[in-house]
């Protein structure tokens, strides 16, 4: 958007996302957003897709496996359908989980990686390979202008504050003035791009001429102790970390091998952790101040009739994190509030709560 010479249109179910996220665009004449599902045809006239359309939290991802596989086979298929109807350049954003828990490290391109075919995960790893399989069987078929990046822990402002993910978690955790949940044994690593730099990468290697799949991601490696004392450091000394038990099948290292991606397309990250958290921070202390569970509530409430998504709620219920729910006596039937988006009320059957 902020090029005026495009004009976008943003496609979302709303699983994961928010419109509060796209405000400051909505209205704009260059500007349009769809409530769609990928794993729905669609069409329209484009000539870039920047396909990025896939739940990326493990909690979310999880959550409904079935769903996510679709949305990485089916939607894929779609969006190469339409790239194919109207001769556009389609970038697919795959995944460092395409590498598992990696025998290589720090991870080249050229690695095929060490993934369980049938774990928890697989919805997301084995899908994400499936979708890059299936954008280079169009390229190779049918002459697709094809670009792969494969994204490493990417954070930042306007994260869904119950995201899940380690980084939103531990800086929600510190400013609630919670312990800092450690997943055991804590020794595992990560490397965290801020999302300034990442977007800055997609455009350049839609841009370019590469087909990828290219490294995208920063190098500074973490264990998940040191971020947490890092976290404690920067935003609050005060809370305690606490070891909670891991989930299975969670990679034991991860860092990228970004030569290429320097190389090709000119790119290495500019933010380094240590800056990018207290960005983050910032964002996530006005959000929290708004979401006060004892302030606004009931005359918060602009019930709408029915919210395209039934997910997000059942996700957000299932989680049973800032969701409240009131009954209408009478009718049967139940509003349901998901925290983070305050305009987002859904009127849903009191047998699905
Ligand atoms: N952030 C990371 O660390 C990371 C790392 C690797 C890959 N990626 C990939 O980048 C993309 C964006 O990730 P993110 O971190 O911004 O996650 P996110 O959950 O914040 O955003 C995903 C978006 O996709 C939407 N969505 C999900 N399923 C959909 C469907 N069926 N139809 C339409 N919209 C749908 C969600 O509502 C949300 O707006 C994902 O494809 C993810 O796999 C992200
Ligand atoms: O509260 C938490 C959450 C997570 N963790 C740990 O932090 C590490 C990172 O976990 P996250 O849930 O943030 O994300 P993961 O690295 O497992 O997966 C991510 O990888 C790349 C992307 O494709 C996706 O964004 C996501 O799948 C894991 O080792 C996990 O065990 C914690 O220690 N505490």
């Amino acid at each position: 958007m902020e090029n005026d010479k495009h004009e976008v249109i943003v496609v979302d179910n709303y699983f994961t996302g928010s419109k509060d996220n796209l405000k400051k665009w909505i209205g704009h004449p260059r500007f349009e957003l769809i409530r769609h599902d990928v794993t729905e045809p669609l069409l329209v006239e484009v000539d870039q897709i920047y396909h990025l359309a896939c739940p990326a939290s493990p909690i979310f991802y999880k959550y409904n496996p079935v769903k996510t596989i679709k949305t990485n086979v089916i939607g894929t298929l779609n969006m190469l359908g339409l790239a194919k109807r109207v001769g556009a350049r389609i970038l697919l954003t795959s995944t460092s989980e395409v590498y598992g828990d990696p025998l290589q490290h720090p991870q080249t391109e050229e690695y095929w990686g060490n993934v369980n075919p049938i774990g928890v995960r697989s919805c997301y790893d084995e899908g994400k390979r499936v979708a890059e399989t299936l954008m280079f069987d169009y390229h190779r078929q049918h002459g697709l202008e094809i670009r792969i990046a494969r994204i490493f822990n990417t954070y930042g402002p306007r994260m869904n504050i119950d995201d899940g993910r380690v980084v939103s978690n531990f800086i929600a955790q510190a400013i609630r003035g919670e312990p800092l949940t450690v997943q055991s044994p804590g020794t595992q690593t990560r490397s965290f791009c801020y999302v300034s730099d990442m977007v800055d990468g997609l455009i350049r290697l839609m841009e370019g001429e590469n087909t990828g799949p290219i490294n995208m991601g920063n190098p500074g490696e973490f264990t998940m102790m040191e971020l947490a004392e890092t976290v404690k450091e920067l935003i609050n000394p005060d809370v305690p970390v606490k070891i909670v038990e891991n989930t299975p099948d969670d990679p034991r290292q991860r860092k990228p091998d970004i030569t290429k991606a320097n190389e090709l397309l000119g790119w290495k990250p500019k933010v380094v952790l240590r800056d990018g958290l207290p960005l983050m921070e910032e964002d996530f202390r006005e959000r929290l101040e708004q979401l006060n569970p004892n302030q606004g509530f009931a005359q918060d409430l602009k019930p709408v009739a029915y919210v395209g998504s039934i997910d997000s709620c059942e996700s957000a219920v299932s989680h049973k994190r800032h969701v409240k729910t009131i009954a209408v006596p009478g009718f049967g039937l139940s509003f349901v509030r998901i925290g983070t988006c305050c305009d987002l009320w859904t009127l849903f059957h009191s047998d699905r709560l």
